[in-house]
């Protein structure tokens, strides 16, 4: 069986899925899964499935933006009998009270993609996640020494580079935490295919603070929020 992007049997995947943009931190992931396996790699993308404390987990990269995220989440659920996806990603932080290394739990994304409006002509639809997902993800933050964690709405842009704009200000004067490219689209996805979906990210940089994270830093945190998506999967 194969569909045309993930070539995997039957079974190949576990009913829950890490979900990170970047497939060589796919690769990371599984090196930390107990006995991983290779289940696919069309166009690079290389899944793999092997248990954490027990339980079966599977992880593929989504790559970037809303019709990435939207294929491969799909195919997940449509096809390989995928139940929950949990996105592993990085945002960046537009909320004053923000900081490099916050997690973020998108319990709404806002989006200006065209992906959900053209599907529902007139509506303005409410990108959620799996409540049970996003209360554990929360609680596993706050098990996590030294974590802080924001629960609330996100942007899903379309646009990495989006130019001169107030938007982000006025959304961030409504709330709105951070700006990232997939959480919407996972979200409709699941609603559509009747999964479980959440959106977990790691505050990479700060927009319009000129603030980054340097790689040792991305990589001391993702470890980080790698942990704390599992262990909301497992208590979920
Ligand atoms: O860190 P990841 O998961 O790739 O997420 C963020 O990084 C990419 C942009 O550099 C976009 O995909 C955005 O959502
Ligand atoms: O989409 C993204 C992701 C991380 N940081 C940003 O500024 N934008």
């Amino acid at each position: 069986m194969a569909t045309p992007h993930i070539a995997a049997q039957p079974g190949d995947f576990a009913p829950d899925v890490l979900m990170p943009g970047d497939p060589l931190r796919a690769r990371r992931i599984a090196k930390v899964l107990t006995d991983a396996r290779l289940v696919t790699e069309v166009r690079g993308i290389a899944g793999f499935t092997g248990t954490w404390e027990g339980r079966p987990v599977s992880v593929l990269a989504s790559g970037m933006g809303v019709p990435s995220i939207s294929i491969y989440a799909t195919e997940l659920f449509r096809f390989y009998g995928v139940r929950r996806i949990v996105r592993i990603g990085t945002c960046g932080g537009i909320g004053p009270h923000l900081a490099l290394g916050d997690v973020v739990v998108a319990t709404a994304a806002h989006t200006d993609s065209a992906v959900t409006a053209t599907r529902l002509p007139g509506v303005h639809y409410s990108h959620a996640p799996s409540f049970a997902l996003a209360a554990a993800a929360v609680q596993a933050a706050h098990d996590e020494p030294g974590t802080t964690v924001h629960a609330g709405a996100v942007l899903t842009s379309d646009a990495f580079y989006s130019g001169e704009s107030d938007l982000l200000t006025h959304l961030a004067a409504r709330g709105t935490l951070a700006v990232e490219m997939e959480a919407a689209g996972l979200y409709a996805t699941a609603d559509v295919e009747h999964g479980e979906a959440l959106a977990l990210m790691t505050v990479s940089d700060l927009i319009g603070r000129d603030v980054e994270m340097s790689a040792a830093e991305r990589e001391t945190t993702f470890d980080r929020a790698l942990r704390i998506a599992l262990a909301a999967l497992a208590a979920a």
